[in-house]
């Protein structure tokens, strides 16, 4: 069976050459049965009834609208951790960069090109960037995620005092998180003592506009942001006021657009915080092996919108359903299958929210018009979005 693929951005290619002679990319006249893509926005646009999963190489999916495709049987997956040390490793250099005024400093260097004696004229203008050491300085880390974790432990090795704030906190990256590094309750307590404060949160209706008026006034003066995270999470009015009152010394942004690109004390990076050659690698990589998976055997790993399933194929053939997550679900998917003399051989069902998968493993080989009659079947019962069938090609 061959899989068609539709990719959006640049994916790397040890990704992409993860989709052998069973897949096809990108082919003009077919319809994807998959998505694979980087930051290209799918909002606004059809999505082709044949798609049943995309899957986002990095980490953000606020490009892709989760909900309305999860109605639709779509699966949506991301990378999570995948371009986290890449993230890391910009966020550490311009927090270093900016405390000791390098963006500003290189630029002034920079206008000198043409000029005479710039080697005096260097010694005799050096100190209008005498910048600070990070040696002490008070680090807030909002969000502590794949990245934030990763930017509070580093932090701390460069002698930062490091104060973090995520009331979600993964037990799993709670392990990973050094005990120095101080969690606060109260993104206020954060906001007030922190010289420098990065956030890494995820951009949903939630969290727009999350560092709004009320979030600066509580900040320290002078205070350096940065924002590696998304844009919108900072109230672009408020910010704009913070920077003309001097809350904000500086604010760091890898999501530049036509107003604050204007603004004065604005350091605007083109979106390079996961642009390198191994996180692009990382993404694609993990991104095609977890699509392949999908298509070929039906589980699920690092989904958005579905839990982790993961149920070795040995049967000659695989029904996986995606449904809401109500009441005799199951009951009414094994009454179908009993009806037709189908026999379970295995049976997983996991729900994560208001949405549920089910994977039931058939001993009975189906032919083509066997498969259409009960895919339609199980899609007629009310709450399930896509069933499909997976023939196993190995199976003897
Ligand atoms: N600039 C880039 O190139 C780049 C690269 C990767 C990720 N990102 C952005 O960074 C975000 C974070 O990435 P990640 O890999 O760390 O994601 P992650 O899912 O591992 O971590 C996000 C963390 O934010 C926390 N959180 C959610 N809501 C919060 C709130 N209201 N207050 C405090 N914490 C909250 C969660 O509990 C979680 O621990 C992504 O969603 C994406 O938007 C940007
Ligand atoms: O959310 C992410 O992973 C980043 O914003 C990276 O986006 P990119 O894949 O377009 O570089």
């Amino acid at each position: 069976m061959t899989h068609h693929i539709k990719t959006y951005n640049q994916i790397a290619n040890a990704g992409l050459s993860l989709l052998d002679e069973q897949y096809k990319v990108n082919a003009a006249d077919a319809d994807p049965d998959a998505i694979l893509l980087r930051s290209h926005s799918l909002h606004n646009e059809p999505l082709p009834s044949s798609v049943q999963a995309i899957a986002r190489a990095g980490a953000g999916t606020n490009n892709i609208p989760v909900e309305s495709f999860t109605e639709q049987g779509v699966v949506v997956f991301n990378t999570p951790g995948a371009n986290a040390n890449a993230v890391k490793e910009l966020v550490l250099s311009c927090l270093i960069a900016s405390a000791r005024n390098l963006f500003s400093a290189i630029t002034w260097t920079n206008s000198l090109k043409g000029s005479t004696n710039v080697a005096q004229q260097v010694e005799a203008n050096k100190k209008a960037f005498i910048g600070n050491e990070i040696r002490g300085k008070k680090l807030g880390v909002i969000g502590l995620g794949n990245i934030g974790s990763v930017v509070a432990n580093d932090a701390l090795s460069l002698d930062m005092d490091v104060v973090a704030y995520d009331p979600f906190v993964s037990v799993d990256v709670a392990w990973m998180i050094s005990r120095n590094v101080q969690r606060v309750h109260n993104l206020e307590e954060l906001l007030a003592t922190c010289d420098y404060i990065t956030i890494h949160v995820p951009l949903s209706e939630k969290t727009t506009g999350f560092i709004d008026e009320k979030a600066f006034k509580a900040m320290k003066k002078g205070i350096q942001f940065i924002n590696f995270a998304r844009g919108e999470l900072v109230d672009e009015q408020a910010l704009e006021a913070a920077l003309k009152d001097g809350t904000v010394g500086k604010y760091i942004t890898d999501f530049p657009n036509d107003r604050i690109f204007e603004l004065e004390n604005v350091v605007a990076i083109p979106h390079l915080g996961a642009s390198t050659l191994e996180s692009e690698e990382n993404c694609a990589v993990m991104a095609a092996t977890q699509l392949k998976n999908f298509l070929e055997t039906g589980n699920i790993r690092n989904a958005v919108n579905l839990p982790n399933i993961d149920l070795p194929l040995t049967s000659p053939g695989r029904l996986t359903i995606m449904h809401k997550n109500v009441p005799n679900m199951v009951g009414q998917i094994s009454t179908l299958l009993a009806e037709r003399a189908f026999n379970i051989a295995d049976m997983v069902n996991r729900s994560r929210g208001s949405w549920a998968y089910t994977l039931i493993d058939i001993d009975n080989k189906l032919t083509d018009p066997e498969a259409v009659d009960i895919l339609n079947r199980l899609q007629n019962i009310e709450g399930v979005v896509r069933a499909r069938h997976i023939a196993n090609g190995w199976h003897k």
